[in-house]
């Protein structure tokens, strides 16, 4: 079994154009994972998801634990197979989204104590029960237990839970399965403060990573301000190991997050608006409900070789969305995935060719005008 290992192949200004091998497959940087909450990318089969050109997708911990319960994936072969997704899996720890979906009952230095937002029932998360849910998940990529600290928040309460991410992430370490072909990423935390991304960046590296997470962004604080940190944060992570940017984003987030020095994303927005009928295009979101579609025999966007794109028109699209029918969901989700890919193989291809202060202007100018 091939070793967990990131190549970095080259760099056009701040951007990366790299390459990740885990145990699974291999996956080209900068790269977006389709979110898999609970077993599934919502509305899509798995073989059409990597027909998108999808090579790694992420799991929840915190919706696998709950249902159906990490030992039962566990005793069923693992996740891939559960899942028939043969390729690279990155699991969230399950912090983050105790703090969003849970009754959360109480965080203390040991972990979280929560209720289930499903039946009421009461679980604990640590580092050591993460660790262990993932590997028995059989993820490729394992994230640290982490706090995000919600934004705004004092810059003492930011300290503290970076402070406590740090003694978490040592913990995670010390219970991480070592298998060949398998990684643990840290989190960097620190809010939008540089002297607290600083220290967070030393402790993570003295620890030792396989891949170096930026944790505690998109969480309400703007594009502007996540831009100004990851500015200086990525600056402080290895340059040999991948940057991953948690929760992120829209496409001029990713540009942006590129341009400076981010490898990989996820995001739940080309899944989530493709059931609340919003579509991606190279000239800014469209919303497919709007009457101005119902006589419109164009493709949503004639530069996408996605089944929507070829076989439907946006007068179809806007009336299976108001009549709800489940087509709806299916085509606008394998659309807005494969908007998502097809941007992140041009970002590879203008950093491959040095172009991509190029690209990124060229996207802004095209972005924002609007549909057409
Ligand atoms: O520090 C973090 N640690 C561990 N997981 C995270 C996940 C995160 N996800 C976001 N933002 C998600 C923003 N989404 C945008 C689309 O709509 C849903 C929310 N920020 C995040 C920060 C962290
Ligand atoms: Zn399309």
């Amino acid at each position: 079994m091939t070793d967990f290992s990131f190549e970095l192949l080259g760099a056009d200004g701040g951007a990366r154009r790299g390459r990740v091998t885990c145990a699974h497959g291999v996956i080209q940087t900068p790269a977006f994972m389709p979110v898999g909450t609970a077993a599934t990318v919502k509305a899509m089969l798995p073989e059409n998801v990597a027909a998108t050109g999808a090579e790694i997708i992420l799991g929840n911990t915190y919706h696998l634990m709950l249902r159906p319960g990490a030992e039962r994936i566990a005793r069923l072969g693992g996740l891939h197979a559960f899942m028939n997704w043969p390729g690279p899996i990155l699991t969230d720890s399950g912090g983050y989204q105790v703090m969003s979906l849970s009754e959360l009952r109480k965080l203390d230095e040991n972990g979280v104590t929560f209720r289930s937002h499903i039946d009421g029932s009461y679980h604990t998360l640590t580092p050591e029960r993460s660790m262990e849910i993932q590997h028995q998940l059989g993820s490729d990529i394992t994230m640290c237990f982490d706090e995000c600290p919600p934004y705004p928040s004092e810059k003492a309460d930011v300290a503290r839970a970076t402070q406590l991410s740090m003694r978490w992430a040592a913990r995670s370490r010390a219970a991480f399965v070592n298998r060949p072909g398998y990684g643990l990423f840290g989190i960097n935390q620190g809010g939008v403060h540089e002297d607290l991304r600083e220290q967070s960046a030393q402790a993570l590296k003295e620890i030792g990573f396989d891949g170096y997470a930026i944790g505690g962004l998109a969480v309400g604080e703007g594009r502007a301000l996540m831009f100004s940190t990851l500015d200086f944060t990525t600056l402080m992570l290895p340059t040999d190991k991948p940057r991953y940017l948690m929760g992120v984003g829209k496409p001029e987030d990713l540009v942006g997050a590129v341009a400076r020095g981010v490898d990989m994303f996820d995001c739940v927005l080309p899944t989530r608006s493709g059931r609340t009928a919003q579509a991606f295009t190279r000239r800014g979101p469209v919303n497919l409900k709007n009457a101005r579609h119902g006589d419109d025999p164009r493709p949503l966007d004639d530069h996408c070789s996605c089944p929507t794109c070829r076989n439907y028109s946006r007068a179809y699209l806007n009336h299976v969305v108001k009549a709800g029918e489940i087509i709806a969901a299916m085509l606008l989700t394998w659309h807005n995935l494969q908007y998502y890919q097809d941007l992140m193989a041009d970002i590879r291809r203008a950093i491959e060719s040095g172009t991509f202060a190029a690209f990124e202007a060229d996207f802004q100018s095209q972005y924002g005008q609007g549909d057409i």
